[in-house]
């Protein structure tokens, strides 16, 4: 279960305040697949970011299995992320001097995986993306539905409980926007990880089984739970 308590996130520079969470409250359950949907600039990236622990709220909770990760230590943090969530975005963030299978058994080297094992795994997962044939390919070689593909592979290799994605079609063609949310769905359905994803479109949310729909920092649509 995700959970947050009066979320808050103002952001100070010299002359301005910023408030773009302005106290949030909402749960997610496991296995969910939720959109988070509303206009530039109405804290969508902000809640995904202080949901993930990327950056700390000014004010509030967000309680994740239990956990309220904003107490953690930094070093905590980034454990208990490497362990637990997978990150999509919207330009996919591939590293270009390796090619797909490294990009997606990188992860589980980082956790200390052995090479046999991690290469055995991220081959696992690029065939259930559906790229079999893309294993040595660098990320210029690839279309970007593709390296979206890899990205999902690379997120999904650690087996982490909660998927964030913002945007994850925000660079695709309508079709191959729409054949990776199927392909994001699929994989919902199949191994019951969360998934919350942040978007402006509103076709993206016909995919997911709830709206989070944001506004000004407040959240303005929020089904409750069944
Ligand atoms: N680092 C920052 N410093 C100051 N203000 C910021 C910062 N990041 C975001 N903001 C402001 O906070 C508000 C919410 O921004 P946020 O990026 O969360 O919106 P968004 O809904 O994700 O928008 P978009 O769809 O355009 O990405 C906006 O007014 C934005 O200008």
């Amino acid at each position: 279960m995700i959970k947050t308590i009066n979320l808050k996130k103002i952001y100070k520079n010299e002359e301005i305040e910023v408030h773009a969470l302005k106290g949030i409250n909402l749960e997610i359950k496991n296995g969910e697949m939720v959109s988070i949907l509303g206009p530039s600039g109405s804290g969508k990236s902000t809640l995904l970011n202080c949901l993930s622990g990327i950056d700390k709220p000014t004010e509030g909770k967000v309680i994740i299995n239990d956990i309220d990760i904003t107490t953690l230590k930094d070093d905590d943090l980034t454990n208990f992320r490497a362990k637990n969530m997978g990150f999509i975005f919207q330009f996919f963030n591939l590293i270009p001097v390796l090619n797909a299978v490294e990009n997606v058994e990188l992860p589980l080297l980082i956790l200390g995986y052995d090479e046999k094992k991690a290469r055995e795994l991220a081959e696992e997962m690029l065939i259930e993306v559906g790229l079999k044939d893309r294993m040595k390919s660098f990320p210029n070689m690839l279309s970007g539905g593709e390296a979206q593909r890899v990205s999902i592979a690379r997120a999904l290799v650690t087996k982490p409980k909660i998927i964030w994605a913002d945007e994850p079609t925000g660079a695709l063609d309508t079709k191959t926007g729409m054949s990776v949310m199927n392909l994001i769905r699929e994989l919902n359905e199949k191994n019951n990880q969360t998934f919350v994803i942040v978007t402006h479109d509103p076709r993206i949310t016909e995919y997911t089984q709830r709206i989070l729909r944001m506004d000004s920092g407040f959240l303005t649509e929020y089904e409750n739970l069944g």
